[in-house]
């Protein structure tokens, strides 16, 4: 079966995408995997399927699937790929500065407001990411809540877990799929063995393969987790991520948007912040509505044809 599909990818977060709204390609795990293999395949850290809206005046419906074939609840780097795919094919309508347009995903519908280029396709994307999860037993994490937001929701803000290496302690935010944020302020305070291959102790030299691999996996997170690991500074909040699903990957948007949140909930910064990714910056705000809203970029890297060979 051959099948045409476009490579788009947020701060080098990537995703092969495929127009699907016939709603009728069924891919399995499989299929995914050998679609995302960076050597065998086209390579990408998720699939997402461009299907049909659910809600009425809705743009299209994001299914997205992590690369190793289990599906995802949101993607905030796919959606802003989702709404480019979209308004630059003229599938959504635009106007000469931008437009809107909301997308339907697993998490609920998401509002988009974007701008776009002189050629008219998408540039940058503000999505209304909706409200955080901060009910445990919605996140969900097993563990009883330790603090309270400012609104008065309980939420675990300093889950202790015992690593092979050291006690890390996370802050558990929802933003429609899972994150637990580790908050570094003193890296120098950390065992050498979390920095194996340096004696310079930071974020970029962070064992962080190996510890999200350890965290996403623990008994505490029921449906598994995505893994923050950050560190606030005065001008941005620094942060590297390993994905449930796929692994360490340049950016996160559902990522940046819930360690902004659990920064601002244990103190560390303010409703704004602009989240520094190994793929660039995600600007944050959590507004006085309660949704959060993160802007970024979105780009297209190629297209083309692929094959799935069914028959084997
Ligand atoms: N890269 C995404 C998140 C993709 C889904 C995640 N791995 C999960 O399983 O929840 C983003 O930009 O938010």
């Amino acid at each position: 079966m051959e099948i045409e599909f476009a490579k788009l990818h947020g701060l080098g977060n990537d995703f092969v995408m495929i127009d699907d709204r016939a709603g009728e390609l069924a891919l399995s795990p499989d299929e995914v995997r050998a679609l995302c293999d960076r050597h065998f395949g086209i390579g990408a850290d998720g699939v997402i399927l461009v299907r049909p809206p659910v809600g009425e005046g809705h743009a299209g419906y994001m299914h997205y699937v992590n690369a190793d074939g289990t599906l995802a609840q949101m993607c905030g780097n796919g959606v802003r790929c989702f709404a480019k795919f979209l308004v630059d094919r003229g599938i959504a309508p635009s106007g000469p500065e931008g437009g809107e347009l909301v997308a339907d995903t697993l998490a609920g519908p998401r509002p988009i407001a974007f701008t776009v280029d002189g050629e008219g396709l998408l540039a940058e994307a503000t999505v209304d990411m909706g409200e955080p999860v901060l009910d445990p037993a919605a996140v969900p994490v097993g563990a009883a809540p330790d603090a309270t937001s400012p609104e008065g929701a309980p939420y675990v803000g300093e889950l202790v877990l015992d690593t092979p290496w050291a006690p890390l302690t996370f802050c558990c935010v929802s933003m429609g799929n899972p994150h637990a944020v580790c908050f570094i302020d003193d890296f120098d305070a950390l065992p050498d063995a979390l920095f194996p291959d340096s004696l310079d102790k930071r974020l970029a030299t962070l064992d962080v393969d190996a510890v999200g691999a350890f965290v996403e996996a623990h008994p505490a997170f029921p449906e598994k987790t995505n893994v923050e690991f950050a560190h606030a500074g005065d001008d941005a909040i620094a942060m590297r991520v390993f994905e449930r699903g796929c692994g360490e990957t340049l950016a996160c948007g559902t990522g940046a948007c819930a360690t902004a949140v659990a920064a601002s909930l244990t103190g560390r910064a303010g409703r704004t912040s602009t989240v520094r990714l190994r793929g660039g910056d995600l600007r944050i705000r959590w507004d006085d509505d309660g949704h959060v809203r993160m802007t970024g970029p979105a780009a297209q890297s190629f297209s083309g044809t692929v094959t799935i060979d069914r028959a084997r």
